[in-house]
């Protein structure tokens, strides 16, 4: 059963070009798809095309089905703001690359990370219980004196742990599709691998569908199995990551292979 089904996706500027061209893919429940290409690509747009969030002007035609526990697939090209806010948290959620676009600068995090809990728990979570789900879905994102971090504001914690906040914000709602739009770019190497390493764990827990954008495919075929290349708004290529990285066909896809920053540890772990 797969969560997302994309088929024929086109992206039109209000002046009538095309900026997404016709491209289609899938992913099922547990599966985890990375969409790469260079920048302007088209990566961000059918991220946003997904939520339903395209920018005003732009609209989406083909299809997008997505289906979330259990109910039947709902179709987010043309549906209403309405049926978006429905689907918006318990279908799917996305991490962008900075945290702070999802996270109101003035309010503690603890305040804003109750918001999808009681969204998803009732309004009836609060008091000593909602603090306790609070601090709890803190520490599922390994973040250290979650009491803490509850009570602190997002400018008095690091980039790294604010990204783990956002992914704390994003599982709160317990998704059925995650996208995950550069999230590791704007962190430093290290701080990247840690959240690699844990969104690989958290995703795998859940058995969620995953949606992994970036530029870089050592990062992506670090969490991803499969891989569709985007170039200029169309897919030029796509298949395994092992396929994709070992035996690329097309040259825009040779070219990032070989451009991809720690090819190295891609290739190990796909021997591996
Ligand atoms: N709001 C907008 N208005 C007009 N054009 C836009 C808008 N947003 C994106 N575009 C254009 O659409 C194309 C695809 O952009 P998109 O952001 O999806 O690329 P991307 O692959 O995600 O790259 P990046 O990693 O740099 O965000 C680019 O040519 C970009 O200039």
């Amino acid at each position: 059963m797969n969560v997302l089904d994309v088929q024929g996706l086109t992206i039109r500027t209000e002046e009538g070009r095309d900026l997404v061209s016709d491209v289609s893919f899938s992913i099922g429940a547990g599966s985890r798809l990375g969409l790469v290409g260079e920048s302007g690509s088209g990566k961000s747009l059918t991220a946003l095309a997904v939520m339903g969030l395209l920018p005003p002007g732009m609209t989406a035609s083909g299809s997008i089905a997505l289906t979330a526990h259990g109910a039947p697939p709902a179709e987010i090209v043309g549906a209403t703001e309405r049926a978006l806010n429905g689907l918006r948290g318990r279908a799917a959620t996305v991490v962008f690359q900075e945290p702070l676009t999802a996270l109101d600068p003035l309010m503690r995090l603890g305040a804003q990370l109750a918001e999808p809990l009681r969204a998803r728990h009732g309004r009836g979570l609060r008091g000593a219980a909602l603090r306790r789900a609070v601090e709890e879905a803190l520490d599922r994102v390994r973040l250290p004196e979650p009491g803490r971090i509850a009570r602190a504001h997002p400018h008095e914690i690091s980039g790294g742990q604010r990204q783990r906040v956002a992914l704390a914000m994003a599982l709160a709602c317990e998704p059925a599709l995650l996208i995950a739009d550069e999230p590791t770019t704007a962190l430093d190497v290290t701080v990247q691998s840690e959240v690699l390493a844990l969104l690989d764990t958290l995703v795998a827990d859940r058995d969620m569908a995953l949606l992994f954008i970036s530029h870089d495919l050592a990062v992506v075929s670090a969490v991803t199995d499969h891989v569709l290349v985007l170039k200029d708004g169309t897919a030029v290529e796509s298949g395994s990551v092992a396929d994709i990285v070992g035996r690329p066909v097309h040259p825009y896809t040779r070219d990032l292979v070989g451009s991809a920053r720690h090819l190295e540890s891609a290739l190990e772990r796909i021997v591996r």
